[in-house]
């Protein structure tokens, strides 16, 4: 479990990060979203012990990175966004030492740089030096250095950067492989690599985490569409639950409910309505929002609930985990 707890980092008189609290869980993979500048390199190089905060706490499995960074590094992978892979190392030499630096010695060592030129595919480059590997290649270097040890925690900074569309399934599969035993950060602009990975979005805006939610909540809005004939809204309206409603078009109504978890008693509820007034009901099902819907709302100020409350806290929303 990662918890990181009230995250500050200003470069001179700009907040960079401001007071960013979540928790993750063994197994889960999070997306770290927001624009460019929101404060997210900022926040895995802390993590990562590359950069100080100014406050705060990061811990891992109870390890502190104040108190024992360099136990806490010995259980991190991070793969960051501009690899600082030396470019005339072969990519052999360059494991060797990255191996080194995770204080991997012996059989133990060797079976770990097999196992990782496996899983990133280069056992054709082992020879190459690193500089006259293409861009894709090199970012399979970057991944392979990363879960050198089986990290505990595994950060990445747009890891599927340059690949090919089969080295991008490939990765993906890897990232899914390597979660099952590991909490995984994600940071990306790529909205489809974090629907197709995380459990949880992150997002960061001007240096706040303004948001903090699971995936499959995140996609089910508050409100329903209701497929029908029928006229009579006053016996939509008087269900418990039911905040709004708009007709849309001739045959479909909008309804907002009050809260997510109330979805299927008032599905429930609102068929039988409209069934027992003789109307018919064509369809009901939850409007889907996409996460970059959600993203560009966030952007673009519309988010206001959850960006107020976080404000006001000056602080993250509540931890979804
Ligand atoms: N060394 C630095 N000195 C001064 N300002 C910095 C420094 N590093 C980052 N910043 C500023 O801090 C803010 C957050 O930067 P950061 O790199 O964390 O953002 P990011 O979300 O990772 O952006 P991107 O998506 O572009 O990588 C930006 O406004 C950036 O200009």
């Amino acid at each position: 479990m990662l918890n990181v707890s009230q995250l500050t980092r200003s470069y001179g008189n700009f907040i960079a990060v401001n007071n960013v609290s979540f928790s993750i869980k063994k197994g889960e993979i999070i997306g770290l979203l927001g624009h460019n500048g929101a404060g997210k390199t900022t926040i895995m190089k802390i993590i990562s012990g590359y950069l100080e905060a100014d406050k705060g706490e990061v811990s891992l499995d109870g390890i502190s990175l104040n108190d024992n960074p360099k136990l806490l590094q010995q259980h991190l992978g991070y793969l960051p966004e501009n690899l600082p892979v030396y470019p005339e190392m072969t990519v052999a030499e360059y494991l060797d030492y990255a191996a080194d630096l995770k204080g991997l010695k012996a059989d133990k060592k060797v079976a770990e740089i097999k196992r990782v030129i496996k899983a990133t595919d280069l056992s054709s480059k082992l020879l190459a030096p690193i500089q006259t590997l293409s861009r894709g290649y090199k970012q399979r270097v970057g991944v392979a250095q990363a879960i050198l040890a089986n990290p505990k925690l595994l950060i990445l900074d747009e890891p599927t950067n340059g690949l090919d569309p089969e080295q991008t399934q490939h990765m993906r599969q890897l990232i899914k492989e390597i979660a099952q035993d590991a909490t995984v950060i994600l940071s990306t602009h790529i909205m489809q690599e974090v629907n197709a990975l995380c459990d949880r979005a992150l997002i960061l805006k001007a240096g706040q985490l303004v948001l903090d939610e699971k995936l499959d909540a995140l996609q089910h809005s508050q409100q329903l569409i209701v497929e029908t004939d029928c006229q009579d809204l006053a016996i939509i309206k008087q269900i418990s639950g039911v905040k709004a409603l708009e007709r849309i078009s001739e045959h479909q109504l909008m309804v907002e409910i009050s809260k997510p978890e109330f979805s299927r008693t008032i599905c429930t509820e609102l068929s039988k309505a409209i069934v027992n007034s003789d109307a018919n009901l064509f369809a009901l099902y939850r409007k889907k929002r996409d996460l970059e819907t959600v993203f560009n709302q966030i952007n673009n100020e519309q988010y206001s609930s959850i960006e107020n409350s976080s404000h006001e806290q000056g602080k993250g929303v509540s931890n979804a985990a």
